[in-house]
Order: C-alpha cells, then sequence, then structure tokens
C-alpha cells in the first residue's frame, strides 16, 4: 500500500469556558484523538488504547456516525474505512473528548467525500453538532476561540498570539456534560446576566493584554455555572482556595468539568503541582500547553476507490 492510500487525522483537546466564557470561549490543548484511516470493504473501528474499548467498532461508532451525517448533509455516501483510534484525552472528564471525535468525523467525512470544506465551514457545521461553538472551535482552530451562536448563525474570532503556562487536575471519576449541565439553572435575571457578562468582558480583555492576575480575578467570579456546578465538583472549591498561593494566576472548571485548569506563573508548574497533590492526592496533574494548529490531516486516500 502506497503512502497516499491512508490518511492520518489529529484533533486536539480542549478546555471550554474559562470561568466566564461560559458556551463561547475554548482553548486548545495538546492532548490528542487521533485516526489512521485506509479504505476497506467494511466498516472497522480499532481501538489502540484501552479507554476506546467500550465504544462500538463498526459503523454504530459515534465518529462514523458523524462522518455519515455530515456526508448526508452534501448528499454524498461514505466509502467504508478501517480507523485504528488512539487518544491521550481523558474520557468525560471536561477536556473536550467528545467535541474532538465530532471534529474527528467532520475531517473523516471531508476526505472521504472530498468536500473540500474550509475551517470555517466545518466549525460552523461542528457548532450546530455540539450545539456551542467553544470546545469544537478550538479544536478545529487551535489557540484561544471566542464563539458567539446564535441560531444558525455562528460567528468565531481565532486567536494564537497567547502564551500560557497551564496544569489539569484531573479527577478519577468521569462527569458527563449532560449531567453537568443538568444542574444549570433555565433562567437568570435581567441584573445578574449585565453582572455575568461584564464579568466575561473582562476575561477576555484581561487574556488580550496579557493581564493574567486579572484574568484570574475574573475566572473565579463566573456567574453563569461554576457556581452551580460546584456541589458536583467539591475539589474546585479547594484548588480556588489555594492554587494562587502555590504559583496560579487563576483556575477554572475546565468545560463541564469535573477536570480543574490551573494558569500557571511563569515557572511555577512544580510548585503548584506539588502544593495542590498534598491536598488532593487522589488526582492525576498534567502539565499542558496550548494548541496552536487545530485539527489537521495528512496522506490522501485513492480517490479512483472512491464512491462519487
Ligand atoms: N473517541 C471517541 N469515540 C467514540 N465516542 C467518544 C469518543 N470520545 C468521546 N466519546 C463520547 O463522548 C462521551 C463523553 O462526552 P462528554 O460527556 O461531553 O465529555 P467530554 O468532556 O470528555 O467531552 C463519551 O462517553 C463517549 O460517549
Ligand atoms: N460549554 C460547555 C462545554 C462542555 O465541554 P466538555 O469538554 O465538558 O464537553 C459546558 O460547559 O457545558
Amino acid at each position: 500500500m502506497s503512502e497516499s492510500d491512508m490518511i492520518q487525522i489529529r484533533v486536539p483537546a480542549s478546555s471550554a469556558n474559562l470561568g466566564p466564557g461560559f458556551d463561547s470561549i475554548g482553548l486548545a490543548l495538546d492532548l490528542y484523538l487521533t485516526l489512521d484511516v485506509i479504505l476497506s470493504d467494511k466498516w472497522e473501528v480499532i481501538p489502540m488504547n484501552r479507554e476506546l474499548e467500550e465504544f462500538p467498532k463498526d459503523d454504530t461508532n459515534f465518529i462514523v456516525k458523524t462522518a455519515a451525517e455530515v456526508a448526508k448533509r452534501y448528499n454524498k455516501e461514505l466509502t467504508p474505512c478501517q480507523i485504528k483510534v488512539s487518544s491521550n484525552i481523558p474520557l468525560a472528564r471536561g477536556l473536550g473528548s467528545s467535541a474532538s471525535a465530532i471534529v474527528a468525523g467532520i475531517e473523516l467525512a471531508d476526505c472521504i467525500c472530498d468536500l473540500k470544506l474550509s475551517k470555517k465551514e466545518k466549525f460552523h457545521i461542528a457548532s450546530l453538532m455540539e450545539g456551542h461553538p467553544d470546545n469544537v472551535g478550538a479544536s478545529i482552530f487551535g489557540g484561544l476561540i471566542i464563539g458567539c451562536q446564535l441560531d444558525e448563525d455562528i460567528d468565531v474570532e481565532v486567536i494564537h498570539s497567547i502564551d500560557l503556562e497551564l496544569v489539569a487536575v484531573v479527577p478519577k471519576e468521569e462527569l458527563l456534560t449532560k449531567s453537568s449541565r443538568g444542574v444549570l439553572p433555565e433562567a437568570m435575571s435581567y441584573s445578574e446576566s449585565v453582572a455575568a457578562g461584564a464579568v466575561s468582558n473582562l476575561l477576555v480583555a484581561a487574556l488580550l493584554t496579557g493581564n493574567m492576575e486579572l484574568a484570574g480575578k475574573m475566572m473565579k467570579k463566573d456567574k453563569y455555572h461554576q457556581p452551580y456546578r460546584k456541589g458536583l465538583v467539591p475539589h474546585l472549591q479547594v484548588i480556588e482556595d489555594h492554587a494562587l498561593d502555590f504559583g496560579a494566576y487563576g483556575v477554572t472548571l475546565s468545560g463541564a468539568g469535573p477536570t480543574v485548569l490551573c494558569f500557571i506563573k511563569k515557572g511555577q508548574t512544580s510548585s503548584v503541582i506539588n502544593g495542590l497533590k498534598n491536598l488532593l492526592p487522589n488526582m492525576e496533574y498534567l502539565p499542558i500547553h496550548v494548541d496552536y494548529k487545530g485539527s489537521y490531516v495528512t496522506g490522501s486516500l485513492d480517490t479512483a476507490l472512491l464512491k462519487k
């Protein structure tokens, strides 16, 4: 088999919200979902690590179903493939594993059906599928993204000029996004919404000017989701109370949780990890970096074998 008969799709993880940027801000992280794809006579999804064993191995796999939905949108059909899937993104931990799977499905359909979608088009489809643009946007564009999804009208700004030192504090237990959204209120008062919007606006300004002390302060003042989710993630309060003393600018619940993302002062990663480990020894501590590339594909499939 020649090089051109296979593709590799690589999609980064994400941390959504950054506190008050609920459902609109996302940061791409250097953990990856990777698909090695070759054409085949039947669908076969082969998990390359133990965590992925639980998922279907045929065309009912979430990634393949997503790809089929995208193909249908363009009146195309998928040609069956063998896909080797590997990932170091912890599942159901608020690091965007499901968003990365959606993006991988879109990239897969784009390749198999030769759709030639732009990043913006992939982003539009992914946001509609996920229901919010934060985590899929980060996984597609890389860097920091700020999106606004009002029904089918979806806009985004992508910022690559940020340099952050990060630590993800990952609990052993899963928390499904669906359950974590279930504790959010139906409505907020007008005055609360105005205050919550102000906090979010200032977070963005502080991130863009590099005023990380202020960004950290705004992260803690989020009024949209963290106060409601704290009951599900009691370690968030512990980390909020102590991480700044150990050398963090601020901390946020990553996506819907339970992971907490710490924004670290230069050179303070070990101090923050060691300090928090004494208080919360049962967590995994991952020093993490921003991914600036977003999802990308290498190689190509033999177009002569593809369905038109
Ligand atoms: N590689 C994958 N293949 C198939 N399904 C996946 C994959 N990654 C994630 N999922 C689905 O997404 C779910 C987790 O999504 P979610 O609750 O939103 O948490 P997360 O914060 O990790 O995105 C998993 O339980 C699984 O159903
Ligand atoms: N804005 C969403 C983000 C969910 O991200 P995930 O990585 O936890 O799937 C939310 O906070 O519900």
